[in-house]
């Protein structure tokens, strides 16, 4: 078979991240290598894939904004829609990876592999988990079987999809998706793929801009002062709720009526395993509310903002597609 040609785009991260000290895994400097550097690290890659790198970003990922999520995307699709390009991996800081990689997985339309990696300690650290993230990253991305499954996510050995995937560890194990677990594992140049995901994906389109959209995370005794203070000047608010997404009757009510001032809602969890069923413990339908359903809530804000930039006049029904 003939090589494959993968586009690489660095964005930073800890993956190109640099210390003083080869023992240094605290208080180094993120996004300070350019990805030639990255690339030198990792002997053997050229024989997995011909690569084409380009350094779109060189941040840590906490500087990430929607902004760069726009500019991501649309490169992505341009890079995905060269017949010479098979695939495409993008290298990333792993504190918002997740949310970068679901925005990715809702809205590259393109067939063809794309996944990202990172790594937990930096370039310079002994024993940096960046460049065997790099080479399985690769060769997940050159593997035929990984076509058409949207955003992947290669990570310490396993592959996920992007959808459900958290950050959940600091230490290089850093990554989960908890009961909806691996799609695979990846050692070496063998990729072992167990599972598909079935929601859609890539099926929503690039807006200009994204709108305001928050996230507040339920506790005991919140007051509904902060509610409303969340919800100030949003298009729309995720409610992370106790369970299963369960509402005390005036955090109920405070967002009904904010509902009814034109802000939509998404009723999620802090839970972090379990499904907020749509009319389960709360009348959703009667409320206007829209259920989050499992997804994260980092991951549910990006789905309502792409959904009502879209202007989907079924929001549910895009919760329930995706
Ligand atoms: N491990 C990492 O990549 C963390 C880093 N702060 C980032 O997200 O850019």
């Amino acid at each position: 078979m003939t090589k494959r040609r993968i586009a690489l785009i660095a964005t930073g991260g800890t993956i190109a991240g640099s210390a003083a000290s080869s023992s240094q895994t605290l208080g180094y400097q993120a996004a300070a290598l350019q990805v030639e550097h990255l690339l030198a690290a990792v002997p053997g890659l050229d024989a997995l894939a011909d690569l084409q790198a380009e350094q779109l970003f060189a941040i840590d990922s906490a500087h990430i904004t929607a902004a760069h999520w726009l500019q991501l995307s649309a490169r992505l699709n341009a890079v995905l829609a060269d017949p010479a390009i098979d695939g495409a991996v993008v290298l990333h800081g792993t504190d918002t990876l997740e949310e970068t990689a679901w925005f990715l997985h809702l809205t590259v339309r393109s067939d063809k592999p794309l996944v990202l990696t990172g790594a937990m300690r930096p370039a310079t650290a002994l024993s940096a988990d960046g460049p065997m993230n790099l080479y399985h990253a690769v060769a997940t991305a050159a593997h035929p079987a990984s076509a058409g499954l949207g955003a992947l996510v290669v990570f310490g050995d396993s592959l996920y999809s992007a959808r459900g995937l958290q950050k959940r560890d600091s230490t290089p194990a850093a990554f989960d998706a908890d009961q909806y677990g691996r799609l695979g594992l990846v050692k070496g140049s063998h990729v072992h793929l167990y599972q598909r995901p079935v929601r859609a994906h890539g099926d929503l389109p690039l807006p200009p801009t994204l709108p305001p959209v928050h996230i507040l995370h339920a506790y005991a005794d919140l007051p509904v002062t902060q509610i409303e203070a969340a919800a100030q000047g949003a298009a729309g608010l995720v409610f992370a709720g106790l369970g299963n997404g369960n509402l005390r009757p005036d955090w109920l009510a405070c967002l009904a009526r904010l509902h009814r001032q034109g802000i939509h809602i998404v009723r999620s969890s802090r839970v972090p395993n379990g499904t907020v069923i749509r009319d389960g413990e709360v009348a959703d339908s009667q409320h206007g509310f829209v259920s989050g359903d499992n997804l994260p809530p980092p991951q549910a804000r990006i789905l309502l903002q792409l959904a009502l930039a879209a202007g989907e006049p079924d929001l549910q029904g895009c919760f329930d597609r995706h």
